[in-house]
């Protein structure tokens, strides 16, 4: 049965993905925040070229609320740093048994969504996604070039005793590619991009600031490859302090991008070589930095200190990017700082990326 689901985003991956639901016989409507990226679909169809080829006519949402009591499912696919916005606008006109999908999610936002519909008596599930179904890139006009359709993508659930349900659905939408992971904090330490686009914008910021043409894959040389495998090694070790198991930096590339398991260099090179490898971002206004750094990278350094297992190459990446921007990177996360991270333990954070309710753990009594 086709279902109607609501996309906050029109960006890239919220065309591609809108693309994907139309091919699997879904009812895609996108919202633009500002109104700005959907004017191309007043006069346009959505089109769609590379590993999805398809043209549609999409439904727009002219509000939050019109997307939210539209649909029966809403998708979140924009950049970290209008998570909160999002959220803020939507959760006033989200229903009871809805399911919200995070696309990908980014610094315990399920928990900032999850505290805001618990204020309102409103039980929904919230999904979180470690990265996107699909990666691309929007063109000229309606149109975006989808360069993959991933055949793996991490998921979990809050509240937790709401998996099952929200993976069925998750599944019928987009295909049999979900792979459960124990709680938010896996899935956080699921999402590679702010690992990776850390050695991948930092060995090409040049380039990036004069607003050159380059291929991402093919600039994953040797040594940004090791600079990889060193980022990844950190996060790893933080997982297993955790006990939580997650992909390594070697499954991600070769189940994201179909390429044999290699050196991260070596497999980017492949990439490069059958076409999708990318391409690098022609701006140092990115969100390679701006989304990445204070929603991805702080989110594990922060995990690193409470583990004891500090990311050091992750914390002098977030120096180096804030003293290159002249911004203080650390504290630019408007979701944490929404939950004040600082007063938590780390069992409370674990208890919170279960229930999706950020509590204080009540002290023993004495
Ligand atoms: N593109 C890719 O291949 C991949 C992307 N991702 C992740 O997916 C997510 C979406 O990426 P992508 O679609 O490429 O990003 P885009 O930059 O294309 O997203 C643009 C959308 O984000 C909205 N937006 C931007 N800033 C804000 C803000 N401050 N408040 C509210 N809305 C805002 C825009 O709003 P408006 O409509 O008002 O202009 C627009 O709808 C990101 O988290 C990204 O890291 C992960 C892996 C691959
Ligand atoms: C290009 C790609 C797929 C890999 O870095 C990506 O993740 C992004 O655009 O955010």
């Amino acid at each position: 049965m086709s279902a109607k689901v609501g996309i906050a985003g029109a960006g890239s991956i919220a065309f591609g993905t809108a693309a994907l639901l139309h091919q699997n016989g879904h009812d895609p409507m996108l919202w633009s925040p500002s109104g700005a990226s959907t004017a191309a679909l007043q006069d346009g169809l959505l089109t769609a070229t590379g590993a999805i080829e398809t043209q549609f006519d999409s439904r727009v949402a002219a509000s939050a609320q019109q997307l939210a009591e539209e649909n029966d499912a809403i998708l979140i696919a924009l950049p970290g740093y209008g998570h909160k916005a999002v959220f803020d606008a939507l959760a006033p006109h989200i229903r009871d048994g809805q399911h919200i999908l995070i696309s990908s999610h980014a610094s315990l936002g399920a928990v900032y969504l999850m505290q805001a519909l618990a204020a309102r008596g409103v039980e929904a599930a919230v999904t979180a996604w470690g990265t996107t179904v699909v990666t691309g890139r929007r063109g000229e006009g309606a149109s975006v070039q989808v360069n993959t359709v991933r055949k793996k993508v991490d998921l979990c659930t809050v509240p937790e005793t709401r998996s099952d349900c929200a993976r069925a659905v998750c599944t019928r939408l987009f295909g049999d590619v979900f792979v459960p992971r124990d709680g938010l904090l896996a899935i956080s330490l699921s999402n590679l991009n702010p690992q990776n686009h850390l050695g991948i914008a930092l060995g090409n910021i040049t380039r990036m600031e004069r607003g050159e043409t380059w291929s991402q894959g093919q600039n994953v040389t040797p040594k940004v490859g090791a600079l990889l495998e060193a980022l990844d090694l950190e996060r790893l070790a933080i997982a297993e302090a955790l006990g939580l198991k997650t992909k390594t930096i070697f499954e991600h590339f070769s189940q994201s991008f179909h390429v044999p398991i290699s050196t991260i260099s070596e497999m980017n090179q492949q990439m490069h070589a059958q076409g999708n490898g990318g391409t690098g971002p022609a701006t140092a206004d990115s969100r390679y930095v701006t989304e990445d750094v204070p929603y991805g990278l702080q989110l594990t350094a922060i995990l690193g200190r409470l583990t004891g297992h500090p990311a050091e190459l992750h914390e002098a990446g977030i120096k180096i990017f804030s003293a290159m921007y002249a911004r203080d990177f650390a504290h630019e996360n408007e979701l944490l700082n929404a939950l004040e991270l600082d007063r938590y333990s780390l069992d409370d954070l674990r208890q919170a990326a279960r229930t999706g309710l950020l509590r204080k753990t009540p002290e023993p009594a004495s």
